[in-house]
C-alpha cells in the first residue's frame, strides 16, 4: 500500500496509506462523526469541494450497494450519480465487507470514481486540531514530487471563492412525476409539456440530494427541478423547494434574486433545506456566516421554537443564518441545542419555511420527514 500524506494549511502532517485511486487533491477538510452512511455522504452534492474525515474509526464494512439507475434517472441508492467529496480520510478501513445488498468494496468503487482514500490516520487527533483551528484547506500527496507540484499550484483556489453550486446543478428543466417517469428538456418548452392534474413543485437545483426528490415524488407532487440560477417566475406552479448545495451561499446571489421575486405571491409556499435555508434567509434579509467547523453527524438535536419538541437530526453544514439578523417578518423556527445556532426560519405570515438539517435524512435519522408533509399540505 502507498504511503500517503494529508497536510494542512497550518503545517501539521498526518500519514496514512492509500486504499482508494491514487492521484494528489487539495480541499476543505472537514469531519463528520457519523457511524455509517458513507456511501450517501460520498455522494451528497454539498461535499464538493470537501476532503471527507470519518471520525468512527472501521469503515468500508458493509460494502457499498449497486449504482443502479430507476426508470426517472435517479440513483436508486446514492444521493447522485456520482462521488462529489474530494476523498474520504478514515482511520481503520475494513478490507472485508458483508451487507445484503452490498455489491462492491468502498476501495474498489473509490479507484472506480478516481477519488482517493487513505487510512491509518488518527482521525481522533485530526479532528481535535479541526475543531480547535477551525476546518482548514488541505492537500493529499503520495511523494514529494506531487507536494511541490500541489505548493506551486495555482488551480487549487480557496474553498470561498468557487462557486460549487455551479458545477454541481442540472444543467437542463428536469420534470418527475409520482408514477416513477421523468423527460427533460433544455428549453423553456418543456413546461409546455400537458399538465398533470397534479400539485407542480419548483425545485431550485443548488445541488440536491435524490432522497428530497424521492420524498416530494411518495407526496404525490410533480416536480419540476430547475438549474440554480434558472428564473421560473411567471411560469405556473403551486410550491417553491430551494435545495441543499456547496459551497458558500454568497455565490448564488441570482438564486437569491428569484426568491425575492417569488416572494411578490404572498401566497406561494416556499420550503427550504439546508443551503436552501440559507438562501430563503439571504431573500428575507438575513446574514449568513461560517460556522467555526460546522455540523456534520446523525445526531444533532435540535428544538422546535415555541415548543419544547427536541427532534435528532442528519445534518451537513458549514454556514449558519445569524438569528439576529432576521428582520421582523421572520423568527426562527429551530434551534440548535448544542450551540444556539439557527436550524431553521419561518415566516410570521406567509406559508415560507425552512430547515438547515436533513429532513429527508439519506442518511440518518427520518424523525423530521413530517415537514415534507407540510409543505405537500400547503399547495
Ligand atoms: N448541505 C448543504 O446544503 C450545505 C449548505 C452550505 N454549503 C453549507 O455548508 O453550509
Amino acid at each position: 500500500m502507498r504511503n500517503v500524506t494529508l497536510i494542512l494549511d497550518d503545517g501539521s502532517r498526518f500519514s496514512g496509506k492509500s486504499f482508494g485511486y491514487e492521484k494528489p487533491v487539495a480541499g476543505e477538510v472537514v469531519f463528520n462523526t457519523a457511524m455509517t452512511g458513507y456511501p450517501e455522504s460520498l455522494t451528497d452534492p454539498s461535499y464538493a469541494g470537501q476532503l471527507m474525515t470519518l471520525t468512527f474509526p472501521l469503515v468500508g464494512n458493509y460494502g457499498v450497494p449497486p449504482f443502479t439507475i430507476e426508470p426517472n434517472g435517479l440513483a436508486t441508492f446514492m444521493e447522485s450519480e456520482k462521488i462529489h467529496a474530494e476523498a474520504i480520510i478514515v482511520s481503520d478501513y475494513s478490507y472485508e465487507y458483508s451487507h445484503w445488498n452490498a455489491v462492491e468494496s468502498l476501495a474498489d468503487w473509490l479507484k472506480r470514481e478516481k477519488i482517493p482514500g487513505i487510512t491509518g490516520i488518527d482521525t481522533r487527533e485530526l479532528t481535535k486540531v479541526l475543531r480547535e483551528h477551525g476546518v482548514m484547506m488541505g492537500k493529499i500527496v503520495f511523494d514529494e514530487s506531487d507536494e511541490e507540484l500541489i505548493m506551486k499550484n495555482e488551480e487549487f483556489p480557496s474553498y470561498a471563492d468557487i462557486n460549487y453550486v455551479d458545477r454541481v446543478s442540472c444543467k437542463e428543466i428536469i420534470h418527475y412525476f409520482p408514477d416513477g417517469t421523468s423527460n427533460c428538456s433544455t428549453a423553456d418548452s418543456s413546461f409546455l409539456i400537458p399538465h398533470s392534474s397534479l400539485k407542480k413543485v419548483v425545485l431550485v437545483d443548488c445541488g440536491v440530494k435524490t432522497n428530497i426528490i424521492r420524498c416530494l415524488l411518495k407526496r404525490n407532487v410533480e416536480v419540476i427541478r430547475v438549474p440554480w440560477d434558472y428564473d421560473y417566475n411567471g411560469l405556473e406552479f403551486d410550491g417553491l423547494f430551494i435545495s441543499n448545495g456547496p459551497g458558500d451561499p454568497d455565490t448564488c446571489d441570482v438564486a437569491v434574486q428569484n426568491i425575492r421575486k417569488a416572494m411578490a405571491n404572498e401566497k406561494l409556499p416556499i420550503f427550504g433545506i439546508c443551503m436552501g435555508n440559507q438562501l430563503l434567509s439571504k431573500a428575507g434579509g438575513a446574514k449568513i456566516y461560517k460556522l467555526k467547523y460546522g455540523h456534520r453527524s446523525h445526531n444533532q438535536p435540535v428544538r422546535m421554537v415555541g415548543t419544547e419538541r427536541c427532534f435528532i437530526t442528519s445534518q451537513n453544514h458549514g454556514y449558519a443564518v445569524d438569528n439576529n439578523t432576521l428582520s421582523a417578518d421572520w423568527e426562527p423556527l429551530f434551534i440548535n441545542m448544542n450551540d444556539g445556532s439557527n436550524e431553521g426560519i419561518k415566516h410570521k405570515k406567509n406559508p415560507w419555511f425552512s430547515a438547515q438539517f436533513h429532513p429527508e435524512a439519506a442518511s440518518g435519522p427520518t424523525d423530521t420527514e413530517f415537514l415534507f408533509d407540510e409543505f405537500v399540505k400547503l399547495l
